[in-house]
């Protein structure tokens, strides 16, 4: 569950990015962000596995308060959130599984759990034959299902992903969808900020859309809404 109440974001700055937002996501959810360029929107998704932190108001996050938790907490909190970039970000040096496996070393998880949990992630985004390749020896559709993988790890309870098919061309796009459908089947929370109108319009979600910092709509099943 994640609710915002009257939340508000400046940079050091001055740049006012979210201008008093009110929500509330149940379990389970998939949610598209979706607003012009600098609407607040990568912003909004930020304060969600506390890469920034809000200047007022109040976000709460499986019971975590994103205002009061303490520095110490918040690796804690990350495991209840995985993240996927529009650029993947995996590391060019190690393998698909090494990649994915970091996650749960930095856990302390036993190599035999490990190497338990990288296989099942690796098979539910179909990549299990790809596990001693490295990032460059795949397409750009591969490298975002291993970044899918690596976010689902830890069995997170919600996936944020910010314009991940940003990079792809649309058909490869519409398999990454599939995957974060099949993601939200098992009962994630999935939120994606997007300026895909195709996706959007295709695969019905709710909708909701920030202006100027502002959540301006919010919709079950909605559409894009704006012209490319
Ligand atoms: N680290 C930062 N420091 C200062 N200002 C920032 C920072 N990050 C974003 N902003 C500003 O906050 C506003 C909202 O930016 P944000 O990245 O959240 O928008 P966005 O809707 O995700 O845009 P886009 O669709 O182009 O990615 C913009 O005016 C932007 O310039």
């Amino acid at each position: 569950m994640i609710e915002m109440e009257n939340v508000y974001k400046t940079y050091p700055n001055g740049v006012t990015a979210l201008n008093g937002v009110n929500v509330k996501i149940d379990q389970g959810e998939f949610v598209y962000i979706v607003g012009p360029s600098g609407a607040g929107k990568s912003t909004f998704v930020k304060l969600m596995y506390r890469e920034e932190k809000p200047s007022s108001g109040k976000i709460m996050i499986n019971n975590y308060d994103l205002m009061e938790i303490k520095e110490k907490e918040i690796p804690f909190f990350r495991r209840n959130v995985g993240v996927v970039f529009q650029d993947f970000k995996l590391l060019p040096k190690m393998t698909i599984y090494e990649n994915i496996a970091f996650a749960l070393e930095v856990i302390e998880e036993s190599p035999r759990n490990i190497r338990k949990r990288v296989m099942e992630v690796l098979e539910t985004v179909g990549l299990k034959n790809k596990a001693r390749f490295t990032p460059n020896e795949l397409s750009g559709g591969e490298q975002q299902r291993v970044s899918i993988a690596r976010a689902i790890i830890n069995h997170p309870k919600i996936v944020i992903a910010d314009e991940p098919t940003g990079n792809l061309d649309p058909e490869t796009s519409l398999e990454i969808m599939k995957t974060f459908e099949s993601i939200n089947a098992s009962g994630t929370t999935v939120l994606m900020a997007t300026h895909s109108k195709s996706i959007v319009n295709r695969f019905k979600k709710r909708v909701i859309a920030i202006e100027s910092g502002l959540i301006v709509r919010d919709e079950h099943r909605g559409e894009y809404g704006y012209e490319v």
